[in-house]
C-alpha cells in the first residue's frame, strides 16, 4: 500500500483558492474532517513521473514551519497533489493587507522572519533545496504561523521561462550572483532568497529593487549593490539580512545560524 498515494474518493472539492504556476487550486475535506489544498495539475506544466517519484521523499520532510504534503492522486490525470490548509493564504498578500498593523509590530514580523528560518533549517539538515523562496511561497495559517509551501516544486517546471535564468517568469530579484551566472543551486542560494524575503516582511510586502528591470537588477547585483535598509527595521535585523547578501556564498551563514542569530536579536529587542 503506497502511503502517498490517496484515493481521489476520499476528497471532497471545496471553492477555489487561486490558480498557481501548475493550474487551479480548491480547499477540501480529506476522509470528512481534514482541511486540505488540492492541487489539480494542468496537463504539461510539470514532469509529473518524476514528480510522483520525488513526492515519496517529500511526504517525509515534517515540520511545524513547512506546508506538509500529505500525498498525491496519481492514477488518473490531472494528478492531484494534496496538502495541508492555511487559512490566510500567502505570506506575500498577507503582509500587503495587513500593512497599517503591522508597520508598528516589528515583534511580529521578525517571529515571522524566524519561523520561516525554523522551516529551512529542517530542509538545511535534510539538504532539501526550495529553490524559489519568496514571500509569496509562504503561507500564513492561524495565530500568525507562518509556513514554507512548495519546497522542491521548481525542479519539476516544464515553463523555459520559469526555469532559464533568462526567462521572463524566473525570480531574479531573489537569486545570488551564482545562480544568475550558473544557475548554481544550494542551500546557500536559498540563504540570500531568504534574505530578500526579510526585506519584503518589514517592507510589508514592496517589490524588491522597485521598479528596476530584471537586467538592471542583475547588473546591479553582480556589482555588489544591495537592498537599502527598510524605514521601519531596527538595524540589528538589517545587519543579519546584509549577511544573506555576500557575494559568496561560503561567506553567508547558514540557516542554524541565522536562526540562533535572529532569536538573540529578538530576545535584546523586545526586552527593552
Ligand atoms: C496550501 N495552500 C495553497 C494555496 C495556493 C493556491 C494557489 N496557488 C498556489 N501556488 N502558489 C505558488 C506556487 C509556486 C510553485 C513554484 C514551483 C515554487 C513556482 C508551485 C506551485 F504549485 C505553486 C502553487 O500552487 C498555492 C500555494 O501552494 C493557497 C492556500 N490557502 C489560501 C487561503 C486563503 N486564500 C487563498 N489561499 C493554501 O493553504
Amino acid at each position: 500500500h503506497d502511503k502517498w498515494e490517496i484515493d481521489p474518493q476520499e476528497l471532497m472539492l471545496l471553492e477555489e483558492l487561486g490558480s498557481g504556476q501548475f493550474g487551479v487550486v480548491r480547499r477540501g475535506k480529506w476522509r470528512g474532517s481534514i482541511d486540505v489544498a488540492v492541487k489539480m495539475m494542468k496537463e504539461g506544466t510539470m514532469s509529473e513521473d518524476d514528480f510522483i517519484e520525488e513526492a515519496k521523499v517529500m511526504t517525509k520532510l515534517q515540520h511545524t514551519n513547512l506546508v506538509q504534503l500529505y500525498g498525491v492522486c496519481s492514477k488518473n490525470r490531472p494528478i492531484f497533489i494534496v496538502t495541508e490548509y492555511m487559512r490566510h493564504g500567502s505570506l506575500l498578500n498577507y503582509l500587503r493587507r495587513h500593512e497599517q498593523s503591522l508597520t508598528s509590530n516589528q515583534g511580529l514580523l521578525l517571529d515571522m522572519c524566524i519561523q520561516i528560518c525554523k522551516g529551512m533549517a529542517y530542509l538545511e539538515r535534510h539538504n532539501y533545496i526550495h529553490r524559489d523562496l519568496a514571500a509569496r511561497n509562504c503561507l500564513v495559517g492561524s495565530e500568525n504561523i507562518v509556513k514554507v509551501a512548495d519546497f522542491g516544486l521548481a525542479r519539476y517546471v516544464l515553463d523555459d521561462q520559469y526555469t532559464s535564468s533568462g526567462g521572463s517568469k524566473f525570480p531574479i530579484k531573489w537569486a545570488p550572483p551564482e545562480v544568475l551566472n550558473y544557475t548554481r543551486f544550494s542551500s546557500k542560494s536559498d540563504v540570500w532568497a531568504y534574505g530578500v524575503l526579510m526585506w519584503e516582511v518589514f517592507t510589508c510586502g514592496k517589490m524588491p529593487y522597485g521598479r528596476l528591470k530584471n537586467t538592471e537588477v542583475v547588473e546591479k547585483v553582480q556589482k555588489g549593490l544591495i537592498l537599502e535598509k527598510p524605514k521601519m527595521c531596527y538595524k540589528e535585523v538589517y545587519d543579519v539580512m546584509r549577511k544573506c547578501w555576500s557575494q559568496l556564498p561560503e561567506t553567508r551563514p547558514s540557516f542554524r545560524v541565522l536562526k540562533e542569530q535572529l532569536v538573540t536579536v529578538a530576545q535584546r529587542l523586545l526586552v527593552d
